[in-house]
């Protein structure tokens, strides 16, 4: 299961346009596909749900040609749609599934509609009512009306219909049945909903009739293709929106995005939370979407009401704004936003439940949510509950957690936003992997963390070679110093020593009181011999018995102590009191030696590794260590953000050396006259 690996990020800085509007993206393959004459679409969302779309089509019998992934030419040749051989896949979507279901009601065969296990659940009773008694033959076959929908051939008739939810998919399936309905079909809204709809049919030459609240439709209207252009999708930029604007420091410009103003209802929501937001609206050619740049700064916000009436045009950004409201000074009560319980997943129950993994103190309410903003984000490992709101909405959060974050589960996000991390990893210059993969390691550059003592330059130079397990980092530090003809430490041998002490008395690690009185009782001495480090305990010179198998199994528990880190700091360091040295281990550059100018961080592909450890005659769970010792909350590794980075994957020890003193040589380390390798 793919999963995000989120670093945290001071602030969102950048330019970015977002991929085509997913909800309008829909409407134009359908309507397009209705009309008579050909239709180019540029700026299609090729994400998930909306290639659910386009195949449906091409199924109904449409010429449907993908030019490139956001432009097609769309034509309906024989003017009408065809009977589809199988049923038609809705995917994880709500939108194609209620809105394709009004343009099949009226047509003379039988067709299907079926989506995965989250659509499954959503309910389909807010549209079967009033198209049945448009005189549809639609059946709902999961329990309490929930997919797969059976449709039998019908003939509609135009109906009044007051929606009993604000919902602009109901609205829509009516107005796409209406026209194939006799006569007029009246649709009131409770409040308004997004009119994609109305402005596409525009667009194509019907024009519905406003009358207050009420919408109606003629039947029997043919549409006339017409080239469309998909805006930049809102609900995706809201990430970047909201997300910079919570985070001080921060300055975006989102170009092209549309600004339709039932969709916008964020922008509102967050000037009144205090947010810097500039709008320009580029382009509002009469009754056509909408679009333009937005230009946002960070700064600290402040919580705020979010009402019922709101909740239609910002009901997608709710996830988001939820995670923001945590960043925000004081408290955020989102109320009448029951519809987020019948989304891709319960959005109020996963959202309350991740926010609190967070460390975010939240109440859940039946229709909404009132968070405590302000308080520390904890690094968190929480679930998309296969929604992918919530999984962009928590990688938000994350970039200002205090250490990296894993969201779980993200596959979800190709559904509306494909390219979504490599857009935080632009913008955050944090890194978003696919857990635990290798490729952005690069990108795990982080401040140095502070520690006392640590800041200041050590006396004497010091390199500092961090990695991860099996990464070749002993190897090269020990050639290094060799070439360098200085000492070569490596702390492992600290905390193996301790950890072989601590198993050979029997100690239970497990019991924080006794684990520390045995290490407060121990007499630990390090001490360097012929450039070596030569540890002691009780007197005893430690060897080979720091290898076994006992010592392996416990040592990363002991290490991971926080406690004996600090402890172990100052002992670590008097080894710089008199002379250079190589310091090998996982935060010699973050924590033991911050100071030092000296840093590298040595990497390889964790194949790679893997094999490293296989010849060594080992086998390493390299991927579930890389995450232990990434997460750990004690000094985790980390590249320092002075750190050279090296990937060895393919290079030879001779070469990486090479690499370290070329290196060391540009940072005006004292450099022997004669550096050798060997
Ligand atoms: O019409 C649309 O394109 C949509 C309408 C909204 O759903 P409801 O109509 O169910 O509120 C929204 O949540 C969904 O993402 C897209
Ligand atoms: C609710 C959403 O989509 P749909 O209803 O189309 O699944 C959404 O994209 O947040």
């Amino acid at each position: 299961m793919k999963s995000f690996t989120i670093v945290p990020a001071a602030r969102l800085v950048g330019e970015i346009a977002v991929p085509g509007d997913k909800s309008i993206s829909h409407r134009a393959v359908m309507l397009a596909s209705l009309a008579r004459g050909p239709t180019r679409v540029t700026g299609f969302l090729p994400s998930e749900d909306c290639l659910c779309t386009l195949r449906a089509f091409q199924a109904l019998g449409v010429d449907i040609e993908v030019e490139d992934p956001t432009t097609l030419s769309i034509e309906n040749r024989f003017h009408r749609l065809f009977p589809p051989r199988e049923a038609l896949d809705c995917g994880n979507s709500g939108t194609m599934m209620r809105l394709i279901a009004g343009i099949l009601a009226g047509q003379p065969f039988r067709s299907r509609l079926v989506g995965d296990a989250s659509l499954s659940k959503r309910p389909m009773g807010r549209i079967l009512e009033p198209l049945e008694r448009m005189g549809a033959h639609i059946r709902a076959e999961g329990e309490k009306e929930t997919p797969p929908l059976a449709l039998e051939p019908a003939e509609l008739h135009g109906i009044e219909y007051e929606l009993p939810v604000a919902s602009a998919q109901v609205k829509s399936c009516l107005l796409l049945a209406g026209l194939h309905a006799q006569g007029t079909t009246r649709i009131v809204e409770p409040s308004p909903t997004r009119d994609h709809t109305e402005r596409l049919l525009v667009h194509f030459g019907v024009r519905p009739l406003r009358e207050g609240r009420a919408l109606l439709i003629q039947g029997g209207l043919s549409l006339e293709g017409r080239d469309f252009c998909v805006p930049g999708d809102f609900s995706s930029a809201a990430f970047w929106i909201a997300g910079a604007a919570a985070m001080p420091g921060s300055e975006i410009r989102i170009r092209g995005v549309g600004l339709n103003r039932t969709r916008t209802g964020l922008l509102g929501v967050l000037l009144r939370m205090g947010a810097q937001i500039e709008e320009s609206v580029e382009e509002a050619s009469g009754e056509g979407e909408p679009r333009g740049s937005l230009l946002i700064r960070g700064g600290k916000l402040r919580g705020t009401q979010i009402t019922k009436e709101e909740i239609p045009n910002l009901i997608d950004e709710l996830p988001v704004i939820a995670a923001i409201a945590s960043l925000a000074d004081g408290e955020t009560q989102i109320r009448g936003a029951e519809e987020l319980r019948v989304k891709e997943s319960d959005r109020i129950r996963c959202m309350v439940e991740n926010l609190r993994r967070f460390g975010v103190p939240v109440d859940e309410l039946p229709d909404g949510m009132i968070v405590e903003g302000g308080h520390p984000i904890r690094a968190a490992r929480v679930s998309s509950f296969g929604d992918h709101r919530v999984a962009m909405a928590c990688s938000i959060l994350a970039l200002r957690a205090d250490g990296r974050s894993r969201i779980d589960d993200v596959g979800c996000v190709d559904t509306s936003y494909p390219g979504f991390s490599k857009d935080l990893h632009k913008l955050s210059q944090a890194a978003v992997e696919s857990a635990p993969g290798w490729k952005d390691y690069l990108s795990w550059v982080q401040p140095s963390p502070k520690t006392s003592g640590g800041e200041q330059e050590p006396r004497r130079p010091v390199v500092a070679v961090d990695g991860p397990s099996a990464s070749g980092k002993s190897t090269v530090a020990k050639a290094l110093a060799k070439a360098l003809g200085i000492a070569y430490c490596n702390s492992g041998l600290v905390y193996r020593a301790i950890t072989w002490s601590l198993v050979d008395k029997g100690v239970d690690l497990d019991r924080e009181q006794s684990f520390k009185s045995a290490v407060r009782s121990m007499k630990l001495e390090c001490r360097i011999e012929e450039n070596e480090l030569h540890v002691r305990i009780d007197g005893k010179e430690v060897g080979q018995e720091v290898r076994s198998p006992a010592v392996n199994a416990a040592v990363s528990r002991v290490s991971a102590s926080p406690w004996l880190r600090k402890r172990l700091l100052p002992l670590f360091r008097k080894l710089a009191d008199d002379r250079a040295l190589v310091m090998e281990g996982r935060d010699i550059g973050t924590a033991v030696f911050p100071g030092t100018r000296f840093k590298f961080y040595i990497d390889a592909d964790p194949k790679v590794r893997e094999q490293r450890r296989q010849k060594q005659g080992e086998s390493d769970s390299i991927e579930e260590r890389d995450w232990e010792d990434r997460s750990r909350k004690a000094a985790p590794l980390r590249c320092a953000a002075d750190a050279v980075f090296i990937d060895s994957s393919r290079m030879t020890v001779e070469e990486v050396v090479l690499r370290m003193l070329e290196e060391l040589r540009k940072r005006g380390f004292p450099l022997p006259k004669e550096s050798s390798v060997s």
